[in-house]
């Protein structure tokens, strides 16, 4: 197999995000965008050592999971990948492909759950789209990046997972650009005017925040264009549109200067029926209503707060944090867009939240002055994770429990095996889709530090437990004394009923039961686990 090799196979699974997986010829091969069941032509185009990467030609046979998607853009736009699925195969693909995550990382634990969006059309509150050409010189085009394309962008016409008065709006801008002959910024010459266009849209209240950014190469007759935009009929209301000017390299949506053309810089969202204020450029859940759907999960893996100091890192405009503030002792927030931190602090006062302070800066530097041990800490860090550093700070905190929310499944492992090595066990873990259509996924963990006296509250009756089983070939004691002797390590006896349990070996109902319902069970880590067996096969109980 080399490089430029076409072949045909039958994908065998679809991993996360959208690596189709097809075996020739007893080796791996990834092909992007290939979804599970279909039979594809593929070329080789990489091939490294450990990793054989294909390239999509073709579906030769669609997948027996798959329906014609809603969308008419699919297929071409890269935004959603997961449009030709039912919203339960969505689901139970996005699941697997997590679980199989945590399989191929070496952890242990199950995922209780997956809480699908509310809704699963028009569910984002904001788009970013971009200005550009459908193919070289074509005409002006407003959207997305077309699939597997960096320069090309597809006209958005009905985007299906956008509110439909964006799409309103979309074809009026790019209307008035095309007639106006304006030029796009081209990405590698570094000439022309328009960027990107932000729209934010309230779902509680409809009203809508327009930002067009630009270069400075050109001049934008603002009156013209704010009278344009408040001409549309839409369902909701425009109560500010802005212009960034940005002369930045990167494609990236930053300011330079930020002018307001008409009404104001901010909208309000709802949550849980607390107001939040949202500036342009801080961060909020694009998907409102699925957010309450994942803070309901956070409130839950966090429990009881009562007198409690709560950390909440990454909070962007403090909505766990005021979340959880009206039942805690305290809570800070850090974030380290300060736009964002100066609205959680109105929103705070907004909400009449006297116990909330928020910190503006980097969670890797904020956390040294963070003196005062919290109660509880919850992690929302963006995509790439928890920078190591900061890991290292936030482990030394020594906290019994963290709630971890995380937007990158690859990344969550990746952080927590660290907190493994640390001592911190997953204890409960779900997923929240807050991106139906999409490939994207949001995970939240309760994870616990594993401490000798977490066994207190359990119920172990030993005598009691294995007595009646037949396999029963060492007690409790000689697999303890094995373990330690062989691996150094000290075994519960309740890991041990734990490990049994996991092999098949009958033990006594009573085992691992604890006394109030309340009380956490603490899971054997891998590392013990694998002494356990080893003990158990040496007393040749498996
Ligand atoms: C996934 S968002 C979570 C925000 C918030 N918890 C929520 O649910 O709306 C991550 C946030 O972390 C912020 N952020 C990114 N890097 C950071 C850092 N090094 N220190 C502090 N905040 C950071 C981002 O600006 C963003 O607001």
């Amino acid at each position: 197999m080399k490089k430029g090799d076409i072949f045909e196979g039958k994908v065998i699974r679809t991993e996360f995000p959208n690596k189709g997986i097809i075996d020739i010829e007893g080796q791996k091969v990834i092909v992007k965008n290939a979804l599970e069941g279909q039979v594809v032509r593929f070329s080789i185009n990489k091939k490294k050592r450990d990793k054989i990467e294909g390239r999509l030609l073709e579906v030769i046979e669609p997948s027996p999971i798959e329906q014609p998607a809603a969308c008419k853009h699919f297929g071409i736009c890269g935004g959603c990948r997961y449009q030709n699925l039912s919203y339960e195969q969505q689901l139970d693909l996005k699941k697997r492909q997590v679980e199989e995550l945590i399989e191929k990382s070496g952890l242990s634990f199950a995922i209780e759950n997956i809480y699908g969006s509310p809704i699963t059309e028009g569910y984002r509150n904001k788009m970013e789209f971009t200005f550009g050409d459908e193919e070289k010189d074509g005409p002006l085009a407003l959207g997305m990046h077309k699939k597997n394309s960096f320069y090309d962008i597809v006209t958005l016409e009905d985007c299906r997972i956008v509110d439909p008065d964006f799409n309103v709006l979309l074809q009026a801008i790019l209307k008035y650009f095309k007639e106006k002959g304006e030029t796009y910024f081209h990405k590698i010459r570094h000439e022309g005017f328009l960027r990107h266009l932000v729209m934010r849209r309230s779902v509680k209240t409809g009203d809508i925040l327009i930002n067009l950014v630009t270069t400075t190469q050109s001049r934008l007759d603002e009156s013209e264009f704010v009278n344009m935009i408040l001409s549309q009929k839409i369902d909701g209301k425009v109560v500010g549109i802005l212009h960034t000017l940005n002369d930045n390299l990167a494609d990236v949506v930053q300011s330079d200067e930020t002018k307001t053309l008409y009404g104001q810089d901010y909208f309000y969202e709802y949550l849980y029926n607390m107001r939040f204020k949202i500036s342009p450029f801080s961060f909020f859940q694009t998907n409102t209503l699925g957010a309450e759907v994942l803070y309901d999960q956070v409130r839950e893996y966090v429990g009881e707060t009562k007198d409690k100091l709560v950390y909440d890192l990454y909070t962007g405009t403090g909505t766990i944090a005021q979340m959880l503030a009206p039942v805690a002792s305290k809570v800070v927030g850090v974030e380290i867009v300060e736009e964002a931190v100066e609205a959680a602090k109105k929103n705070a006062v907004d909400n009449h939240l006297d116990n909330c302070e928020f910190i503006a800066g980097d969670v890797l530097k904020v956390v040294d002055n963070l003196t005062q041990k919290p109660d509880i800490l919850v992690l929302d860090p963006p995509r790439d994770g928890i920078h190591p550093k900061a890991l290292r700070k936030i482990i030394n905190f020594n906290v019994d429990e963290m709630v971890y929310v995380s937007c990158k499944p690859t990344s969550l492992m990746r952080d927590l095996l660290v907190f493994r090595e640390a001592g911190y066990e997953v204890k409960r873990c779900c997923l929240v889709d807050m991106f139906p259509g999409t490939v994207h996924v949001e995970t939240v963990v309760l994870l616990s530090q594993q401490k000798p006296d977490d066994t207190i509250e359990i119920d172990l009756d030993l005598d009691e437990l294995d007595a009646t089983s037949a396999e029963l070939k060492a007690t409790y004691q000689e697999i303890k004394d094995y373990v330690l002797k062989e691996f150094g390590l000290k075994v519960s006896s309740l890991y041990i009923s734990q490990v049994k349990r996991k092999c098949g070996i009958e033990v006594g109902e009573n085992y691992n039961l604890p006394k109030s319902e309340n009380a956490r069970v603490p899971q054997c880590p891998k590392e013990k686990e694998d002494a356990i067996k080893a003990a158990l096969k040496y007393f040749a109980m498996i």
